[in-house]
C-alpha cells in the first residue's frame, strides 16, 4: 500500500516536474489546440455537407447545378482547411515537443555530470546512457502522441456525438449502447497488450546490453576463441527478442482488427436500424448516409486513444526515471562558507589529518591516515593491490569525502575549496588518459579557445610530444579518433602530459601513467615527468619503482595505512615491504617465478585445450603492461 501512494507521489512530482518545462510553450499549445478544432470541424463537416446536397437538393428534385458545384467546392475547401490545420498542428506540436525534451535532455546531462563519483559508483553508465537518450524521446511520444490524441480523439468523439443528436436523438442513443461493448473489449486487451509490450522492451534491452558488452570485450572474445559461444548467446536472446516481438504485433493486429469488426457491425447495425426509419419516412436518406460516415469514424477515435495507454505507460516511467535522476543531489557539495582562492597564491602545501575513509560499502580503506607533503615535493606511493593509494588521490581530488580527519591544501580545507577552483588546482594524469574525439589542439587544450594554438605548441614541445605530432598526418589539426585510439599508450600519456603544462596546476597527480608502456617510452615520460613537476607538488602512484625512485620522499601504504616512508635509499636500508618491491623489481625472485610457471604446466596438463588458451589469452593481455617479461 505504501508503495503505490509512494508511485502516485513521484509521479506526481514527475508530471509536475514536465509541465515546468512545457509552461514556456504555453502559446504553442494554444496555437495547437486552436488547429485541432479548426481540423477536426473541417474534417466532420464534409459528411454533413454531402448530407444537405442529399436531402435539400437531389432528394428536392433541385436541378440546379450551380448549387452542387458550391456544395463540391465547399467539400474542397473543408479538405484543403483540414489537411493545412493538420499540418500545422503536428508541426507545431512536434516543435514544443521537441524543443521540451532538448531543455530536459540538456539539464540531465547537466545534473549527471555535477554528481559525485560515488553515484557513478551505483549507477551503471549503460543506464544513464538510456535516461540521456531514449527516456527524453520516450517524452516526446507523450507531447507527440499521447497529448495529441486525447486532444484530438477526443474532440473529434465529442463532435461526432454531438452531430449524430443534432441528425437523430434515438438512433443515436441506439449507437451509443456499443460503447460498453467498446470499453470491454479495449480493457481486456489493455492489460495483455502492455505485458507482451514490457516483455519485447526488456528483451530488447538485454539484446542491446548483451552487444555492447560484447563490443567492448572484443579482444578478449577474439583472444579466448570465445566466438561461437557469444554466438550462440546472441541467437538465444535474438531468437526470445523475435518471439516476444511476434507476440506483441500478434496482439496489435488482433485487437485493431477486433475494432474494425466492431465498426462493420455498427454500420450493419446502422444501416438496417436507420434503413427501416427511412423506409418508414422517419429520417431522410441524407441523414442515414451521414449516420453512416460517423459511426465508420466514430470508432478511430477510440481505438487510437486506448492504443495510447501503452505510450502513458513506457512515457510515464520515463518521467520517474528522468526525474528521480534530478532528484539526486550530489553527495559532494560545495560548503557554505566555500570561498574563492586565488590560484596563483596558491603553494601547493597538502595534509592528510587522521583521514578516515570508506565508499558506500562501509567497508574502511584509509585508517587514520597522517600524511604531510611540502609545497614543492614529490613524493612516490607504492604499495600493494587495493592499498588505498587511489583513494588517497580522490580524496585530494574530492571525489568522495573523508567521513574522519580532514585534508588540506595551504592550510584550508578541501571542503571550503569551492569545486571548480580546488579541480583548477590540481592536474591528474591516469593510467588511460582520457581523450576525446577531436583534433591534438583541443585535445591538450581542453576545447578552451582562449588557450592560444602557440600555448599548446610550446607545451608539446616542452614534453617531448611535437615530434610525435609532426609525424601525424595533418600536424597538430590531426583529428583524433574515440579516445584516441589510434595512438599508443605512451603517446596519449604525452598529450596528456601536456594539457598539464597548458593548464599550470598547481598540484600534480600521476596515477599508475607508467604502468602501460614499455621503457622507452617510460623514458620518454620520465623526462616529460621531470619537466612538468618542476614547481609543482607531485604526488606519484607507481608499480614500477623506476617511475619514483628520484621522488623526494617514496611512501609505502598497505591496507589503508602508511608503513614505511622515507628516500628510495633510507627504504632500503630499512630492508622492509619497499626493499622487497625492489628485489623484486631487480629479478631476484626467478626461483618463486619458476615455482610459478610449474603450476602452470600442471594446470595445463589437467585441461589441454581451454588451458592453452587461457595461458596464451593471459599472457596476450599481460603483455602490454610489460611488467612480466621486465622482470623475466
Ligand atoms: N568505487 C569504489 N567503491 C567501493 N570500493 C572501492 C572503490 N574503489 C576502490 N574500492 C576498494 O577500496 C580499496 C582501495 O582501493 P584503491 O583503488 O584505492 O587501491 P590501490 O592501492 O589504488 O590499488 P591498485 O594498486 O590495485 O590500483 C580496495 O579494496 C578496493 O576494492
Amino acid at each position: 500500500m505504501a508503495k503505490t501512494v509512494d508511485y502516485n507521489a513521484s509521479n506526481k512530482v514527475a508530471y509536475k516536474g514536465l509541465m515546468s518545462y512545457a509552461k514556456p510553450h504555453t502559446k504553442t499549445f494554444l496555437a495547437v489546440f486552436g488547429c485541432i478544432i479548426v481540423a477536426i470541424t473541417a474534417d466532420l463537416l464534409q459528411p454533413y455537407l454531402v448530407k444537405v446536397a442529399i436531402d435539400d437538393h437531389l432528394m428536392k428534385g433541385d436541378k440546379s447545378a450551380s448549387t452542387l458545384l458550391v456544395i463540391a467546392g465547399i467539400y474542397l475547401l473543408l479538405s484543403v482547411c483540414g489537411f493545412v490545420f493538420t499540418y500545422l498542428q503536428n508541426n507545431f506540436l512536434q516543435n514544443a515537443g521537441q524543443s521540451i525534451v532538448a531543455a530536459i535532455r540538456k539539464q540531465l546531462f547537466r545534473h549527471i555530470t555535477r554528481q559525485s563519483m560515488s553515484y557513478f559508483d551505483r549507477v551503471p553508465s549503460g543506464s544513464l546512457i538510456t535516461h540521456v537518450s531514449s527516456d527524453t524521446e520516450t517524452l516526446n511520444s507523450f507531447f507527440s502522441q499521447v497529448l495529441l490524441s486525447v486532444l484530438r480523439d477526443g474532440l473529434t468523439l465529442v463532435f461526432i456525438i454531438a452531430l449524430m443528436f443534432h441528425l437523430d436523438v434515438r438512433l443515436t442513443l441506439y449507437c451509443l449502447i456499443l460503447i460498453p461493448i467498446i470499453a470491454l473489449i479495449a480493457i481486456s486487451f489493455r492489460s495483455y497488450m502492455r505485458m507482451t509490450y514490457q516483455i519485447t522492451r526488456t528483451n530488447l534491452s538485454r539484446l542491446v546490453a548483451f552487444v555492447a558488452e560484447n563490443l567492448s570485450g572484443m579482444r578478449i572474445i577474439q583472444v579466448f576463441h570465445q566466438e561461437k559461444e557469444q554466438q550462440r548467446q546472441f541467437d538465444d536472446r535474438n531468437q526470445t527478442y523475435f518471439k516476444s516481438n511476434m507476440r506483441e504485433i500478434r496482439t496489435n493486429v488482433l485487437f485493431n482488427r477486433s475494432f474494425d469488426m466492431l465498426g462493420n457491425l455498427s454500420v450493419a447495425f446502422v444501416t438496417w436500424l436507420g434503413g427501416n426509419a427511412v423506409l418508414g419516412h422517419m429520417i431522410p436518406f441524407g441523414v442515414l448516409f451521414a449516420f453512416i460516415t460517423y459511426i465508420r469514424q466514430f470508432f478511430q477515435p477510440i481505438n487510437s486513444i486506448t492504443q495510447q495507454w501503452n505510450t502513458l505507460q513506457s512515457a510515464t516511467v520515463s518521467m520517474n526515471r528522468i526525474w528521480s535522476i534530478f532528484e539526486t543531489n550530489p553527495e559532494v557539495q560545495d560548503a557554505k562558507g566555500a570561498r574563492e582562492v586565488d590560484a596563483s597564491q596558491v603553494r601547493g602545501k597538502i595534509d592528510f589529518d587522521r583521514v578516515k575513509f570508506a565508499y558506500s560499502d562501509g567497508v574502511p580503506v584509509i585508517h587514520h591516515l597522517d600524511l604531510h607533503v611540502k609545497a614543492g615535493e614529490m613524493i612516490g606511493i607504492v604499495g600493494t593491490t587495493g592499498a588505498g593509494k587511489s583513494s588517497l588521490i580522490s580524496l585530494l581530488c574530492r571525489f568522495y569525502d573523508v567521513q574522519q580527519g580532514s585534508v588540506s591544501i595551504d592550510g584550508t580545507d578541501v571542503r571550503n575549496i569551492p569545486q571548480h577552483t580546488l579541480h583548477r588546482l590540481i592536474g591528474l594524469v591516469q593510467q588511460e588518459p582520457y581523450l576525446y574525439s577531436g583534433s591534438i589542439i583541443d585535445n591538450v587544450r581542453l576545447f578552451d579557445e582562449t588557450i592560444s594554438r602557440e600555448r599548446v605548441m610550446k607545451a608539446c614541445r616542452m614534453v617531448g610530444a611535437d615530434t610525435l605530432v609532426m609525424r601525424m598526418k595533418d600536424g597538430y589539426d590531426t583529428v583524433l579518433s574515440e579516445r584516441g585510439s589510434g595512438l599508443s599508450a605512451g603517446e596519449r600519456q604525452l598529450i596528456s602530459f601536456a594539457r598539464i603544462i597548458v593548464f599550470q596546476p598547481k598540484i600534480l597527480i600521476l596515477d599508475e601513467a607508467t604502468a602501460n608502456l614499455d621503457s622507452h617510452s617510460e623514458q620518454l615520460i620520465q623526462r616529460a615527468l621531470a619537466v612538468v613537476s618542476e614547481g609543482r607538488t607531485t604526488l606519484v602512484i607507481a608499480h614500477r619503482l623506476s617511475t619514483i625512485m628520484n621522488a623526494d620522499r617514496i611512501i609505502v601504504m598497505r591496507q589503508g595505512e602508511i608503513v614505511e616512508e622515507g628516500t628510495h635509499r633510507q627504504l632500503l636500508a630499512l630492508g622492509g615491504y619497499y626493499e622487497e618491491l625492489y628485489r623484486h623489481s631487480q629479478g631476484e625472485h626467478e626461483e618463486h617465478e619458476e615455482l610459478e610457471l610449474d603450476e602452470l604446466e600442471d594446470f595445463d596438463d589437467d585441461e589441454p585445450s581451454t588451458a592453452n588458451a587461457s595461458a596464451g589469452g593471459i599472457a596476450a593481455a599481460a603483455s602490454p603492461g610489460g611488467g612480466c617479461s621486465s622482470r623475466r
